[in-house]
């Protein structure tokens, strides 16, 4: 088990109990994402749900429209939505060109879903106002994550606490924060094998995780300070192309933690309905544009072995493996960019402790995609 490379391939939640095609290369994975990208289209279908797309013209709103497509998303009609600022302004999708309407209260009669990606505040104000209507509001942002009675659903981890909302009947539903997603993609089939008594995470976060324009900030930044000019930070207090620094969300400055560090203990606890798991977090922003990296320590209740967890690994739906010791190969931020799976490898024994309950492992995922945009569609499936 010292030298293991597999990556299995599992496009779709829903579909990964028939379309589980066996062992492949990360490579091999790759080239057949693109392939199956070139093959379907979202599916216009008069029996569809109406949806909305809030804050489209985001890179989380941008990345709703490449993976509803992806995902051959059945709707009937779908409204973009952003702020007065793109109010008229075209975007095309799946061969139709839409003209972006500004958010309002009105905007979602007749609405069935509605993927919302514009901001907490704007969750928060237009949020109840969707559901009040009739709309299901599957909502990106932090506005409801911790709110009793709305659920914080990763769909291969919690379906189960959705099952009650039905569409035509407004509601709301929580999307993960992406570390949240990333970490409990890879951790929580190890949890179901020996129980996660302590987990303590450090992240490496992509530019993405702030939004287009900082993305934007890596990119210019990147190019001032090759050109031999000074980088002007807009988006972040400090230099970002050649840097990295502590998370830039609120720090509790009694406890020490920032904002994201504390999402990671609370929702992980949500998700898990646990809450008695320890879990300590340390994140921080890298210059990389839009995947998520994360070094992961575990303590176990029972005994776990390297083979038990990569067995357990390659099971789960939305996992692949690149664990190859001999080629020291694993994951990287690049293996997961516009991919639908967490990459995980690293995965080994705690040599820290004289026990057989102590694991380590490295895993990538894509931010915007499983992230964010792909885990809310797939709550947007379950409700299909
Ligand atoms: N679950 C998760 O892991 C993640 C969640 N998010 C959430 O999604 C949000 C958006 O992220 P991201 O796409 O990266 O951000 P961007 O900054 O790239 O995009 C923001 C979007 O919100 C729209 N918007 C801003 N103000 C208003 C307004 N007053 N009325 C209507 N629309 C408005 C913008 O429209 P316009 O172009 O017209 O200004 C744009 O479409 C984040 O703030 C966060 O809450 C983001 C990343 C990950
Ligand atoms: N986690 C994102 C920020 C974000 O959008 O978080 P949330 O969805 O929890 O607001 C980052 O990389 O910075």
């Amino acid at each position: 088990m010292n030298s293991l490379c597999v990556s299995i391939e599992m496009r779709s939640f829903r579909c990964n109990n028939n379309s589980r095609d066996g062992l492949r290369t990360a490579a091999a994975q790759k080239k057949c994402s693109r392939q199956l990208k070139l093959n379907v289209s979202a599916a216009k279908t008069s029996n569809g749900p109406k949806i909305a797309i809030v804050g489209v013209t985001g890179a989380v709103g941008q990345e709703f429209l490449t993976v509803l497509k992806e995902r051959n998303f059945p709707y009937s009609d779908i409204k973009l939505l952003a702020s007065a600022r793109s109010a008229g302004k075209t975007q095309e999708f799946d061969g139709s060109t839409y003209i972006i309407e500004e958010l309002t209260e009105d905007s979602f009669k007749g609405i069935d879903i509605a993927l919302f990606s514009a901001g907490g505040s704007i969750s928060k104000k237009l949020g109840p106002v969707a559901a009040a209507a009739g709309s299901i509001v599957v909502d990106n942002s932090s506005a409801f994550r911790m709110t009793e009675g709305v659920p914080l659903i990763i769909p291969e981890v919690n379906p189960q606490d959705m099952a009650h909302i039905k569409i035509g009947k407004g509601a709301i539903i929580a999307n993960p924060n992406c570390s949240t997603i990333i970490a409990l993609m890879a951790v929580t089939p190890l949890h179901r094998v020996a129980t996660v008594k302590r987990m303590i995470v450090s992240t490496y976060q992509a530019a993405s995780g702030a939004g287009a324009a900082a993305m934007e900030e890596l990119r210019q930044q990147t190019r001032d300070v090759l050109d031999g000019k000074p980088a002007e930070p807009k988006i972040f207090p400090v230099q970002y192309a050649f840097n990295l620094f502590s998370h830039n969300s609120g720090m509790d400055v009694e406890l020490g933690y920032n904002e994201e560090e504390m999402k990671l203990v609370k929702e992980t606890r949500k998700i898990w309905s646990n809450s008695s798991v320890k879990i300590t977090a340390t994140c921080i922003r890298v210059p990389v544009m839009r995947a998520h990296a994360e070094s992961i320590n575990l303590e176990f209740e029972n005994d776990i072995s390297e083979e038990q967890a990569l067995e357990a690994l390659s099971k789960f739906p939305g996992v692949s493996i690149i664990n190859d010791r001999k080629n020291n190969r694993f994951p990287t931020p690049l293996d997961a960019t516009t991919q639908d799976n967490v990459f995980v490898g690293r995965v080994r024994r705690d040599i820290s402790r004289d026990d057989k309950k102590g694991l380590d492992l490295f895993v990538c995922g894509d931010q915007i995609k499983k992230g964010a945009a792909l885990n809310a569609v797939q709550i947007a499936e379950l409700l299909l």
